[in-house]
C-alpha cells in the first residue's frame, strides 16, 4: 500500500485547517497547513528589507508559531504575495518534500491537489458557502478579541476568494479526482466523519486506536 498522502484544499474557512488537523492526528501523519507559509512570506516582506520572493527563498528563517500570522491582515497580506509566480516557485521544493516523507503526510491550502501533490491518492476540496464561512470567521474573530464587523468580514473573505481564484500562477480550484466536501451544513465532527468514509472507501484505515 502507498504512503497515506492527503491534500486538501478549499476556501478560507471552508475548515480544511481543522479537517487536516484531525485527520493528522487520527492518522498519525505530520500536517502542513501551507497557507502559513504565504503568511510567513508577506510578514517578512513586511517586516524586513526582504523582498516577497527573497523571503520565500529563505524560508528556514520563519518563524512558523508567529501569533501575528494568525490574524486576518495577514491572510490578506499572504493572499498577494501567493500571486507572485516567483514567490510560489520557491516555496515549492520544502512543500513537495514534506509531502514525499515516507510516513505520508497531510497537507491543506490552495494547489495542493492540483500543483504540490497531483499524485496524492486523497484528495478533497472543501467548500462552503460563503455565508456560512462568513458565520464562522466572524466568530473566530469575536472570540478572540477582534473588533470587527461582518460586512467587513464578507467584504474581505468575498475579495480574498476572487484574488485567490482569479491569479493565473496556481490558483485555487479542485483537481479533477478530488472529493467534493461541502460543509455548509455539517459540523466538524460530520465533516471529519465524511472525509474517513471517503478515505476508507480508497482503503486506508487507521492502524492503532
Ligand atoms: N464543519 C464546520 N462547521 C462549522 N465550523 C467549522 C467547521 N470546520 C471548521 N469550523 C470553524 O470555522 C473556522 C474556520 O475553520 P478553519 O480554520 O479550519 O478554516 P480554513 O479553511 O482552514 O481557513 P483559512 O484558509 O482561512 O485558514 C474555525 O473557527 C473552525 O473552528
Ligand atoms: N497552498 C496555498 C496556501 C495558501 N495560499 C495563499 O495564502 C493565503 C492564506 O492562506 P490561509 O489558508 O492561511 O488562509 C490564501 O488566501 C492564499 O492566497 C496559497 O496561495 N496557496
Amino acid at each position: 500500500m502507498k504512503p497515506l498522502l492527503i491534500a486538501i484544499d478549499g476556501p478560507a474557512a471552508s475548515g480544511k485547517g481543522t479537517l487536516a488537523k484531525r485527520l493528522a492526528a487520527h492518522f498519525k501523519l505530520p500536517h502542513l497547513d501551507s497557507g502559513l507559509l504565504y503568511r510567513a512570506v508577506a510578514w517578512a516582506a513586511a517586516h524586513t528589507s526582504r523582498t516577497p520572493e527573497e523571503a520565500a527563498a529563505a524560508l528556514e528563517a520563519a518563524d512558523l508559531d508567529n501569533p501575528a500570522l494568525r490574524t486576518d491582515e495577514a491572510g490578506q497580506a499572504a493572499s498577494k504575495v501567493a500571486a507572485i509566480p516567483q514567490v510560489r516557485a520557491n516555496l515549492l521544493k520544502f512543500q513537495k518534500e514534506f509531502a514525499h516523507q515516507a510516513s505520508g503526510a497531510v497537507l491543506d491550502g490552495r494547489d495542493i491537489g492540483t500543483v504540490i501533490c497531483p499524485d496524492a491518492p486523497v484528495k478533497i476540496f472543501v467548500t462552503a458557502s460563503l455565508e456560512a464561512r462568513v458565520e464562522r470567521r466572524y466568530q473566530e474573530l469575536r472570540e478572540r478579541g477582534a473588533d470587527t464587523i461582518k460586512p467587513r468580514v464578507l467584504a474581505e473573505m468575498a475579495e480574498r476568494d476572487r484574488r485567490d481564484s482569479e491569479r493565473a500562477a496556481s490558483p485555487l480550484k479542485a483537481a479533477p479526482d478530488a472529493y467534493h466536501l461541502d460543509t455548509s451544513d455539517m459540523d466538524a465532527d460530520a465533516a471529519f466523519a465524511a472525509a474517513l468514509a471517503f478515505i476508507s472507501s480508497k482503503g486506508f484505515r487507521s492502524s492503532g486506536p
